[in-house]
């Protein structure tokens, strides 16, 4: 499947993993909703995104993926604007171990409720044409961290709810793929998140021991996360399928033991 003429919403695409799948999606010819929390950086990215693929691709929405009203709104602000929506990236995410509460919220609560506004938008079930939806979880939900114990909890459950709906979507003829998206650690902003007590709280004290698994299995660039992204969007076999990409083994898939019947 293109994505040309496609229209994307990628949460948390200011910076990092996100700013690299938007560059992706436009590059490829989508039109891009970028959905972020930071003003700053996401007025910065617009303006650099509409420098370089020119000013109607993409659109930079100003909002908090916790708050489910604007994150209703900043859906419907992305048909209003493009006309349609054809692919969902809910890669909007935390590392706060100090204030758990909140990473459940960003990482799996908003992660839910976008992937259910996704629907709403794209799914036959409501008279829409269908499309695409990726869920990002990471690494950390097969190989658990001490350091983040509700981060990793958080990663296991974007799996287990995006296997789950994505055989409701058969299930339901709903005409979405969605599928997983597991990175190992990769070289943005958020890894630098471990040095700072106010993210990590009591496990700070293992701070040396995650970095100690940084050097041990390497560290991605964005860019390689973005390339797995595409595949997912536009390989139209995948549904339910749970990627992982590591520097051992770059990008490749996880395999289940098929269900007993
Ligand atoms: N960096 C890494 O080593 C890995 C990251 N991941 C996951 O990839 C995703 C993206 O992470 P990175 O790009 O590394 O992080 P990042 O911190 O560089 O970028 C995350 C973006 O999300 C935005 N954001 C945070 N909270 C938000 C909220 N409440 N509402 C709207 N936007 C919000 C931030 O403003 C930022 O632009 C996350 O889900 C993360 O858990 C997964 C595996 C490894
Ligand atoms: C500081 C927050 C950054 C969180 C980013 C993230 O998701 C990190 C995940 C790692 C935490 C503990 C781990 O073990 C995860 C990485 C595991 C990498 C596994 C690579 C295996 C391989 O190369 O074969």
């Amino acid at each position: 499947m293109s994505v040309m003429g496609r229209v994307a919403l990628v949460t948390g695409g200011a910076q990092g993993i996100g700013r690299a799948v938007v560059e992706a999606l436009l590059r490829s010819g989508a039109k891009v909703s970028v959905v972020d929390i930071n003003q700053s950086c996401g007025d910065v990215c617009k303006s650099e995104l509409d420098a370089e693929f020119g000013g109607d691709n993409c659109a930079f929405i100003q909002c908090d993926v916790t708050d489910g009203h604007a994150l209703r709104d900043a859906f419907q602000k992305t048909v209003e604007l493009f006309g349609r929506l054809d692919i969902v990236i809910n890669n909007a995410g935390i590392n706060n171990e100090k204030n758990w509460e909140k990473t459940i919220d960003v990482n799996l609560t908003s992660l839910i409720k976008g992937t259910y506004l996704g629907l709403e938008h794209m799914s036959r079930e409501h008279g829409k044409r269908g499309g695409t939806i990726v869920n990002v979880s990471s690494m950390a939900a097969f190989l658990h961290s001490p350091h983040q114990p509700v981060y990793t909890a958080t990663k296991h459950g974007v799996i287990g709810f995006t296997r789950a709906m994505a055989d409701a979507s058969i299930l339901g003829n709903y005409g979405v793929r969605i599928n997983a998206l597991c990175p190992a650690f990769v070289d943005t902003p958020l890894l630098q998140s471990v040095e700072d007590e106010d993210n990590m709280g009591k496990f700070i004290k293992f701070k040396e021991d995650f970095k100690r698994s940084m050097d041990k299995f390497g560290v991605l660039q964005p860019s390689l996360i973005a390339e797995g992204m595409m595949t997912l969007i536009t390989d139209p076999s995948l549904n339910g399928a749970v990627m992982k990409i590591t520097c051992s083994k770059g990008i490749h898939f996880h395999t289940y033991e098929p269900m007993s019947t």
